[in-house]
């Protein structure tokens, strides 16, 4: 078979690093990902293990919003009670995740390394910004969370994945707050775990392929974008209105994408959810209402158990980073 890029060929390479055949022909696949919709080919993700149980009696509280919350004096409707996950619970449901995910022709790329020093390794969507050709790594803002990038880094860079840069300095930047929106756009929701140093360097990084970044401040419940949109299609998005800025909205209205309410009777991480490929959903099984909205609307939603993988904060989406996502268009 003969390459399109013959190696030992003297003339100047014309194509960008991120160029799909590119890639694939130097680096073995075409990583990455210019959109958030497209099949997803692999994905990586972290079986969790006992590193579960060293999250201590407040962690389910601490974790599912801003540290800052805990100072302000009396009762919110943040405040639950906390307590150990049950590992074995954990662990199947986690496995049911990852079998569909194998059915529907995934590969799932394990996180290698002594995790057990990370008790919350499992939620490996934080631990990078996917974008054409390859990862940005995050920089974790919590000391609990700190030492999953080196983790990604070791497992990715075996893999044959191109890292094309990683947050540092005082930058904070993880990448369940990160989406590709389209080929020329990027979202970025600021917060605690998200400072504009983190969101600058990104920014920075994008600007070499042309690619905006759109920042969209986060309300101080919550920590990542991911808890409050989800791309569903090229033109579709499930959004939580209560937590996103007007303006947003407008933005994604102006895009001609189409917009579904997350039902408010549904759990809140239910918009936590991953697409497989366009208007192909997994879902959590506790988010009926919205599984209903979006089944009427010709969304496919294969549900799946993630109750026990909630508590600790995260769900579908905090669980699972495409690797590869095939183009749309
Ligand atoms: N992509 C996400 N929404 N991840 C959620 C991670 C939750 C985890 N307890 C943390 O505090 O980091």
């Amino acid at each position: 078979m003969s390459s399109p890029f013959p190696v030992m060929s003297r003339k100047l390479v014309k194509e960008p690093f991120h160029d799909r055949k590119l890639l694939a022909s130097i680096w073995g696949q075409p990583w990455g990902t210019d959109n958030p919709v497209g099949r997803i080919d692999r994905i990586l993700m972290h079986r969790p293990g006992e590193e579960v149980l060293k999250l201590h009696g407040a962690a389910g509280r601490i974790e599912s919003g801003p540290l800052l919350l805990n100072r302000i004096r009396g009762r919110g409707s943040q405040d639950g009670s906390g307590g150990p996950p049950n590992l074995d619970l954990l662990q199947r449901q986690h496995d049911g995740l990852t079998s569909a995910l194998e059915k529907e022709g995934v590969r799932v790329v394990p996180l290698e390394g002594p995790a057990d020093a990370w008790p919350e390794a499992m939620f490996t969507r934080d631990l990078g910004m996917v974008i054409p050709g390859g990862v940005v790594l995050s920089r974790f803002a919590l000391y609990i969370r700190y030492g999953e990038t080196r983790l990604a880094a070791q497992t990715l860079s075996r893999i044959g994945m191109p890292l094309l840069g990683s947050v540092q300095g005082h930058g904070f930047a993880e990448g369940g707050s990160f989406i590709m929106l389209d080929r020329r756009t990027a979202v970025i929701g600021r917060s605690e775990r998200v400072n504009p140093e983190g969101i600058h360097q990104l920014r920075q990084i994008l600007a070499l392929q042309e690619i905006e970044l759109l920042t969209v401040d986060l309300p101080a419940s919550i920590i990542h974008l991911d808890e409050a949109f989800l791309m569903i299609d090229r033109n579709k998005a499930l959004v939580n209105i209560s937590l996103l800025p007007y303006w947003f909205l407008h933005e994604l209205n102006r895009r001609h994408i189409e917009l579904f309410h997350v039902d408010p009777r549904d759990p809140s991480l239910t918009i936590n959810a991953l697409a497989l490929s366009p208007s192909k959903l997994l879902f959590s099984a506790d988010g009926a209402y919205t599984m209903d909205l979006l089944s009427r609307h010709g969304i496919e939603v294969i549900p799946v158990e993630v109750s026990e993988i909630t508590k600790m904060g995260g769900g579908i989406h905090c669980c699972t980073l495409p690797l590869i996502r095939a183009a749309v268009e």
